[in-house]
């Protein structure tokens, strides 16, 4: 099923009614919840608990709900009497919380009795303890047990109110000078599904911008770089998450931001939002995506202008693809299906024959937004009504070329924006027939990803650990962005809902472990570009000295020197005019005079011009061994590329079996040890290290000139070539006065 027109789910019309539906609730619950701060690894899965009695204060009254296969959604259609029964109860429960010993509050509903201690598996692998009877579905001794989408009814200490308290996100420039990787939370507000079945209850209590406590049993804070809680505006996030991103891939960084959550916690809404404009501005539910392409596109015709004179100039390049039940389909040109994957050592991973389309401006951008939005697969669930089906990748490669020092740049950031599927569990989406195939891809996919990102954080920890990208398209793909080359922000949403508390448990946890990962981040800046500029300059270099070497020293002009800023050397050879000298001379002095002063001049310019070819001969053997080390330097990188390559096969070989771990370390041994003389290799012959070597001679070579300037008299002789020009100075002014009276006459 495809989507047609805008990828917006719900108008601002039925959320600002949501948001008015939140008003009716009743104030903060007051109770003061002891936080326990946790590594990630002793952080307690909740499903490895028996569910225990919920303490005294935070039970409440409940009312009973029948274990029903029927999803919320479908309950909302049985209409208001339901929405009725559900307020009115609802006003019950808040009445008896407030209280401070609900047990003793009279309960009116019958609970459904469950064996204690009978363990059972969720969608998501968690296993969950049964209550013990007493508190299945809070009968008796009070407490609010919601019915989880599982079937499970949980003991739970809730949030009971229509009000949240609202947290700025502060946005913190400095944030990726030393950080790579950064976790934000998204908590979305309650949809008219989860009140209609669960009322106001809540399963987080946000503390501040960066911590959050999900409150059920053990109870568990959480603290992230942001936390956005329910209020906080699409320009909020953009300026806190978004913003940086643009600023990182100008840099020449691969930057990748992907929304991660369950089905329906608003990925979608996070990465597009409306995706129209309004009036020609972006609409306040516009998404991430395309404020960042706004904000792109201002940047980069500031830094034009401002750059002018480095001739800097950008260019962007986009493509937009679904990854479908494992197939990879380009949303830009449909009918492009089933593309495959290609890596290579330049490019790194990359689709083939998927449609790259260059972008100029936002309008451009939106375009091509709605017009793979419309392609992208949809398809209502009991939990979404629009719920994307596929993971989808927007990828926009920006490059920048600018000159400078002769030499020209080429910068490039790959920047990719992925909205990936939700995770689901088959009772609470009402998955069916394909709905329940593509399911089992998402959640293949994403399980994919988790163990991806386990294995990394394995890695940054010092643990040999094979990372399984190759297992899913998803992961293959998003290779660099996850523990590779890339600046990697992950948006995790959530619904606060008490409806959704195990899988809003579980993304916690996911983004709380793919806070460690490592990734290393480096400018990409294509080293081809500075070795061909090196060439020509070489180029340059031997031309000047062939055409010194046939035109010395007569020709000794300034205009030898194209590059005569490099060297003041050029200033003492212009300084130095022979035809000045002879005409100076050649009417004041015997002959035999003038032509030792010409001869004098003649040989200080031989002098100056041998230094000067010397000179160049250095530069150009310096230049020439500096192209040679850059393209070392490639073959260097090849190599180690490929010596990783083969340590992970050998990895994989090891994990699947294939072959021995003494082998394995072995193998592993010699290729540290050949990566290990690579890196020495390359440590020796850095071409920096060359470049201010050259640098030095250079400046060494100018203060031998200055010296030999003073050292062989030059400095006395042009004294007295000055002085002299002084005392001819009163001559001349006669001859002058004395040519004018004759012009006077004659003209009489
Ligand atoms: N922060 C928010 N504020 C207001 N509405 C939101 C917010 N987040 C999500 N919604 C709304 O919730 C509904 C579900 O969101 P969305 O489609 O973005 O979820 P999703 O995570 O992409 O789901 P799926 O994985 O099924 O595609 C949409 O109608 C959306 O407009």
């Amino acid at each position: 099923m495809s989507r047609h027109g805008s990828s917006n789910r719900l108008s601002p019309k039925t959320r600002q009614s949501l948001a008015n539906e939140n008003k009716h609730g009743s104030s903060w619950n007051q109770i003061s919840l002891v936080a326990s701060r946790a590594p990630l690894n002793s952080i307690p899965d909740p499903s490895q608990y028996q569910w225990e009695t919920p303490p005294q204060q935070f039970q409440h009254d409940f009312r009973e709900k029948p274990e029903s296969s029927k999803s919320s959604i479908s309950r909302k259609t049985e209409g208001i009497a339901e929405l009725q029964r559900v307020s009115s109860v609802l006003k019950t429960s808040k009445v008896h919380c407030r209280g401070k010993s609900s047990s003793s509050e009279p309960s009116s509903v019958q609970s459904t009795p469950i064996r204690s201690g009978h363990r059972v598996s969720d969608v998501s692998g968690f296993t969950l303890t049964r209550l013990p009877s007493q508190f299945v579905n809070g009968r008796g001794r009070g407490g609010v047990f919601p019915k989880v989408p599982g079937g499970v009814s949980i003991a739970f200490p809730q949030q009971l109110s229509a009000d949240v308290p609202h947290f700025e996100l502060d946005d913190d420039p400095s944030f990726w000078n030393d950080h790579n990787v950064q976790v934000l939370i998204r908590i979305r507000p309650l949809n008219s599904a989860e009140i209609i079945s669960e009322g106001y209850g809540r399963c987080l209590r946000q503390e501040s911008a960066q911590t959050v406590v999900w409150l059920g049993h053990p109870e568990t804070r959480f603290t992230f770089d942001h936390i956005a809680c329910e209020s906080v505006s699409q320009e909020n996030l953009f300026r806190v998450a978004g913003l940086p991103m643009v600023d990182n891939c100008m840099s020449g960084y691969n930057s990748c931001m992907f929304a991660y959550g369950q089905t329906g916690s608003g990925k979608t809404y996070t990465m597009m939002g409306e995706i129209d404009k309004m009036d020609g501005k972006l609409s306040d539910d516009c998404g991430i995506t395309p404020r960042i392409f706004e904000y792109l596109f201002t940047r980069i015709m500031k830094e034009e202008e401002s750059r002018k004179h480095e001739r800097l100039t950008y260019s962007c390049k986009c493509s937009f693809l679904e990854i479908y039940n494992e197939h990879i389909t380009d949303l830009l040109e449909p009918s492009s299906t089933n593309l495959q994957l290609r890596e290579d050592l330049k490019k790194g991973v990359y689709v083939e024959n998927l449609t790259e389309c260059s972008v100029m401006t936002v309008n451009d951008v939106l375009k091509l937004l709605q017009q793979g939005a419309a392609n992208r697969k949809i398809a209502a669930t009991h939990m979404n009504s629009e719920s994307s089906r596929s993971h989808s990748v927007f990828t926009c490669v920006i490059e920048s070329r600018w000159e400078k020092d002769s030499i020209s740049h080429l910068r490039f950031g790959r920047l990719n924006l992925v909205d990936l599927a939700g995770s689901e569990r088959q009772k609470s989406s009402g998955a069916e027939g394909d709905r329940l195939k593509e399911a089992a891809n998402i959640n293949k996919s994403l399980s994919t990803l988790g163990l991806v990102i386990m294995s990394l954080v394995e890695l940054a920890q010092g643990k040999h650990r094979h990372v399984p990208y190759r297992d899913s398209r998803l992961t293959f793909l998003l290779q660099d962005s996850l523990g590779g080359n890339s600046k990697t922000a992950i948006i995790a949403n959530v619904s606060p809902s008490i409806w959704s508390a195990n899988e809003t448990l579980s993304t916690l946890k996911f983004a709380q472990r793919a806070k460690l990962i490592q990734n290393n981040a480096k400018i990409n800046e294509d080293a081809s570009a500075s070795v061909i500029a090196l060439q020509q300059q070489i180029q340059q270099l031997k031309d000047q000295l062939s055409f010194l070497m046939k035109h010395q020293p007569t020709s000794m002009e300034l205009n030898f020197f194209p590059r005569a800023e490099h060297s003041r050397l050029c200033y003492f050879s212009k300084n130095y005019e022979p035809s000045e000298d002879i005409n100076m001379y050649d009417e004041h002095e015997t002959p035999k005079g003038a032509i030792v002063k010409t001869l004098r001049g003649a040989l200080r310019r031989e002098k100056l011009a041998e230094t000067e070819v010397r000179r160049l001969k250095a530069e150009i053997e310096y230049l020439n061994c500096l192209a040679h080390q850059r393209e070392e330097e490639v073959q260097h990188t090849k190599m180690t590329l490929r010596l990783r390559e083969e340590r992970i096969k050998s990895l994989a070989a090891l994990s699947e079996g294939l072959i021995s771990a003494d082998q394995f370390f072995l193998d592993e041994n010699n290729a540290l040890r050949e990566e290990n003389l690579l890196l020495q290799a390359k440590l020796e012959r850095n071409p920096e290290v060359t470049r201010y070597a050259l640098e030095n001679i250079r400046l060494l070579e100018q203060i031998r000139l200055f010296q030999d300037f003073y050292g062989q008299g030059e400095r006395e002789t042009l004294l007295a070539d000055i002085s002299e020009l002084r005392n001819q100075e009163p001559d001349v002014a006669k001859e002058l006065e004395q040519c004018k009276d004759m012009n006077s006459k004659l003209f009489r």
